[in-house]
């Protein structure tokens, strides 16, 4: 059994909630044990996930959020420099699964954070406990 962090950046509470339930659910019917933190929104996702990488306490990495394009650049800034630095750490060899949703408006959020529908929290999920599988063959 491995123990994943789950960090989310709960920018919107509803959509969040079902993004966690799928990884969770995830992580869960993988035999896997996960505890959640929470930051105020995706810029602080890979730095909260490079911290706790350093405690060693975590196997792997699910982060999650949702960013919605507003009215400015800031979603371009927001939904690429949080991809781009979870990328950076997955390069290091950290496993994480990026479930931060990066959509054009609420309703495309909605389809993807549903467990029942595109379940975007477990596919992240999955994608952690992959790269865990693959670097324990590595090693
Ligand atoms: N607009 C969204 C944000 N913006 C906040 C930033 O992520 C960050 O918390 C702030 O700039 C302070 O450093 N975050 C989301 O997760 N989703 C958004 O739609
Ligand atoms: C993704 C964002 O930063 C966005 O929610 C902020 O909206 P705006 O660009 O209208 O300030």
């Amino acid at each position: 059994m491995a123990h994943f962090l789950i960090v989310e950046a709960r920018f919107y509470s509803h959509l969040n909630d079902m993004l966690i339930e799928g990884a969770k659910g995830a992580l869960e019917a993988a035999g896997h044990s996960a505890e959640l933190i929470t930051v105020p929104g995706a810029l602080e996702v890979p730095g909260a996930i490079a911290m706790a990488a350093e405690s060693g306490r975590y196997d792997g990495f699910v982060a999650i959020g949702v960013v919605i394009r507003g009215e400015t650049y800031h979603f371009e800034i927001v939904a690429g420099e949080s991809a781009r630095a979870i990328m950076a750490l997955t390069m290091d060899g950290i496993a994480i699964g990026n479930g931060i949703l990066t959509t054009e408006n609420e309703e495309q959020a909605i389809v993807r954070a549903d467990p029942a529908q595109k379940n975007k929290g477990g596919e992240a999920a999955m994608a952690a406990v992959r790269l865990l599988e693959l670097r324990d063959q590595f090693d």
